[in-house]
């Protein structure tokens, strides 16, 4: 296995409490991505992953630990980090095409007015946008508003695309044709993604490992589920395969039950937090592993 394109190590949030003190939102939180990896992040309401969403985008400073990327570690923002958040925070003034090539351009400066013009092209043709290019944010439905939002995302082409429940603004039929259309995307460019989600089904739709957190305060990475459904997996047809209630099942138990009582289920058992097991549920025979230090499973019991 390759050295992981970002590498979150021994990552800790602390605020101060009231009354004196600290609080503990999460601490040794240990996760490498690979290039190319669509990695989403579950756990319950105030578990910290908008934080670690935050830190790994440069918006916020960790209280311990570190995010390496590309053997660096990060210190702010990057344009090699884009970010899409649930809203779609356009530019209201601005065309479409004016939101995306004032990203482009604020990445390549030195492109000329046609350049830009078509790279931003090639976005608005992927996301399905064609024909849109002139409109102003009120013009535009709530998908198509997050469309422009992904295609600005998209057509700076960061090494890594972090997203916060991108979708949940959305209604049902736009939601879902927008999660297949990035699933589409991000399949065919090699996009390395992290994103938040409450949505199960979004997850596994989407995402080639979903990261479990427990409960916070003091919440940590319990598992890494990786998904075995195949991969040219459709939001339509996904649920007749053999795989999907295993894999269902297994993230429902683990926000309804185990992410509350994970303390209890590790005791006495060999938990570390640097490599959290890796499951993959339905996959016979069912693999229990460990990751090596490069983000490969490995294997190693801990029942
Ligand atoms: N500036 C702050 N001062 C104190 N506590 C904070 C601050 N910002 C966030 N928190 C706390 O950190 C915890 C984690 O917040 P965060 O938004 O990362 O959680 P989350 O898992 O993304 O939640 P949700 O799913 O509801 O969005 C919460 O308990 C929140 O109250």
């Amino acid at each position: 296995m390759t050295k992981p394109l970002i590498s979150i190590e021994a990552l800790a949030r602390r605020y101060p409490a009231r009354g004196g003190g600290e609080t503990t939102i999460f601490e040794n939180v240990w996760l490498p991505i690979q290039k190319g990896e669509f990695v989403c992040l579950i756990g319950h309401s105030g578990c910290g992953k908008t934080t670690i969403l935050n830190v790994l985008a440069g918006l916020d400073q960790p209280s311990g630990g570190a995010v390496i990327v590309d053997g660096r570690e990060i210190s702010g923002p990057s344009l090699d980090r884009a970010v899409i958040f649930q809203g779609h925070s356009l530019l209201p003034w601005m065309t479409v095409i004016g939101n995306i090539a004032f990203a482009v351009t604020s990445r390549h400066p030195e492109w000329g007015r046609e350049k830009v013009r078509a790279h931003c092209q090639k976005y608005i043709d992927v996301v399905h946008l064609t024909g849109s290019e002139h409109k102003k944010p009120a013009e535009l439905s709530g998908g198509m508003k997050q469309r422009v939002g992904i295609a600005r995302a998209l057509a700076i082409e960061p090494k890594m695309l972090l997203m916060d429940e991108p979708f949940s603004a959305l209604d049902a039929l736009t939601r879902g044709s927008l999660q297949d259309e990035v699933r589409r995307i991000c399949t065919e460019t090699e996009q390395t993604v992290f994103m938040i989600t409450h949505d199960i089904d979004e997850a596994m739709l989407l995402a080639d490992k979903i990261v479990l957190m427990t409960n916070g305060p003091g919440a940590k990475i319990a598992e890494i589920v990786e998904n075995t459904l195949p991969k040219d997996r459709r939001p339509a047809t996904m649920h007749k395969h053999a795989n999907y209630y295993a894999l269902r099942n297994h993230l429902l138990d683990f926000l309804v039950t185990r992410s509350k009582n994970f303390a209890a289920e590790i005791e006495g058992k060999p938990y570390d937090p640097r490599k959290p097991p890796v499951v993959r549920p339905g996959a016979k025979p069912v693999g229990v592993e460990t990751l090596a230090d490069d983000g490969s499973p490995r294997s190693a019991a801990i029942a």
